[in-house]
């Protein structure tokens, strides 16, 4: 998401970061050097200073579609409406390697194989319009396959995904209610979208609504999605050949890869031995990293960032440092004003942000007593965490709110959102797949069934399945 969504401008001009004495022999990098977030005027007398995206920061599906002129001809073949895949089922590359994708920059494996997901998805939408409508040109089938794509991603986002990540019974009905709204796909399918978006959900509301303020991703945005320590230090492959279905147990490990050797153009040549299918299967098995403190990725801390082309640059970065220097920068309030900004409870020591003895004593060692200081990306990974959420509770509130808004200031989510636009067959496509799983299940047939016994492909696949509740979804403890 965060390739299809947002990637600040540079500056031309570089600066550098030197660890302080006292704790560079415990850096990889000593110093770093990196280009600065390009400053622009708003043209606002509230807020001056803004800043540039260089994706689309629309759920428009540009991590596979391109996000400019350039980026969308390099991945049409202009035949049929159909993105470029290659012959063995991988993403083609240029001559440096480097993939044909929507967006190529600091990405990994992971990424790639999703990525080839979701152009098989585009490209069988395609096949499927083509028989109804023989009529239709590449540009024609092309435009709608997009868009039947971008919103089966922003619905599995929204309806899947979401709720594996905050796995309570009130963001399940929650971002259902986005979706569909508080009478439930069933009235909705037969309906339509009727009585407002409380009852029939934001998703084909008559008109975009904006509250007044374009629509853009915002810096505290970005600020909560800085979750790299969802990333593993290895990735574990399995082997898919022995034919053991997991209920049986999990699958064996067949080799454990360091997560450096997954990124960039060495990644690539890595996937395409490890096959994709075997690579879904191997990310279905592994859990993500925790967002907790002590946990950010150490590989981060001297990799080799890459140009909007998908070079690598030659100055290594310190990630975690950078990631504290950028919220800085772009002037995104720390902790505890984040905190008051949003309406909530700030902090008066760090006995309220965490019961863990540990954290505090290294909070009071960075930041003595003063916890106005706390840096966002720090308070968002020390907080108690709500039961069943693996995001921080003040990460939670920017992350519902532009849930919400990524898809009612949409006018492809609410005006558009019709067969008018869509065809009535894509729209139906839409309509009908509920899951990534659904998706996997339409491109890899048999996967699912041999080697998840998980409810969501988001959870770890060989995780029992979430017991069916009798009481209906609204009864149940708002837990
Ligand atoms: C192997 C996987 C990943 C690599 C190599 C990677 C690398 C990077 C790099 C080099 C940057 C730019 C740093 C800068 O100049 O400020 C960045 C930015 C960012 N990454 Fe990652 N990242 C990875 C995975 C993730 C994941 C899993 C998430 C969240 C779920 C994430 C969220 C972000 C965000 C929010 C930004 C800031 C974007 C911006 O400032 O415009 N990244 N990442």
């Amino acid at each position: 998401m965060i390739h299809d969504w947002v990637d600040h401008m540079e500056d031309t001009q570089q600066v550098e970061i030197e660890a302080p004495e006292e704790v560079a022999s415990m850096c990889p990098l000593k110093s770093f050097r990196f280009f600065r977030s390009k400053k622009v005027l708003t043209g606002s007398s509230d807020i001056r200073i803004g800043f540039l995206n260089r994706r689309t920061p629309w759920w428009d599906g540009s991590v596979i579609e391109g996000n400019d002129e350039t980026g969308m001809k390099k991945v049409r073949t202009f035949r049929d409406g159909k993105l470029k895949i290659s012959g063995d089922g991988l993403l083609e590359h240029d001559e440096k390697g480097i993939p044909i994708s929507g967006d190529v920059r600091n990405s990994w494996a992971g990424v790639s194989a999703f990525q080839i997901l979701f152009i098989r998805e585009h490209n069988a939408v395609c096949d499927m319009l083509k028989e109804r409508y023989p009529e239709f040109d590449d540009e024609q089938l092309y435009r709608r396959a997009r868009l039947v794509t971008s919103a089966v991603i922003a619905k599995i986002h929204t309806i899947d995904w979401t709720i594996e990540l905050l796995k309570t019974n009130t963001l399940l009905a929650g971002m259902r209610i986005n979706w569909y709204g508080i009478m439930g796909k069933k009235f909705k399918d037969r309906f339509g979208h009727v009585f407002g978006p409380l009852l029939s959900g934001l998703v084909g509301q008559k008109e975009p609504e904006d509250h007044g303020v374009p629509y853009s991703l915002t810096e505290e945005f970005v600020g909560v999605y800085r979750m790299h320590s969802l990333l593993p230090d290895k990735l574990v492959v399995r082997d898919t050949t022995g034919g053991r279905v997991s209920r049986q147990g999990s699958l064996q490990i067949q080799e454990e890869v360091p997560m450096k050797e997954m990124v960039g153009t060495k990644g690539e040549r890595r996937l395409s031995e490890i096959g994709v299918e075997r690579m879904v299967v191997s990310m279905g098995h592994q859990a993500c990293g925790a967002l907790n403190l002590y946990n950010y990725p150490v590989w981060l801390r001297d990799i080799v960032p890459q140009d909007t082309d998908g070079q690598d640059r030659a100055d290594l970065i310190d990630m975690p440092a950078l990631e504290i220097y950028r919220d800085r920068e772009r002037g995104v309030a720390r902790y505890n004003e984040f905190r008051r900004n949003m309406l909530m409870i700030p902090i008066s020591s760090w006995g309220d942000l965490t019961d863990d003895k540990e954290v505090i004593g290294a909070l009071e060692e960075v930041y003595g007593d003063d916890v106005e200081k706390l840096d966002l990306l720090v308070g968002l990974h020390a907080e108690k965490k709500i039961s069943g959420f693996a995001i921080s509770e003040t990460a939670f509130f920017i992350f519902l709110l532009m849930a919400s808004r990524r898809l009612e200031a949409d006018r492809f989510f609410t005006t558009n959102f019709n067969a008018e636009t869509y065809t009535k067959e894509g729209l139906d496509w839409v309509n009908t797949t509920e899951t990534l799983k659904d998706v996997i299940d339409r491109h890899f047939p048999g996967m699912t069934s041999r080697w998840m016994t998980s409810s969501s492909a988001f959870s770890v696949w060989d995780s029992p399945p979430t017991r069916p509740s009798l009481v209906p979804l609204y009864l149940r403890p708002a837990t």
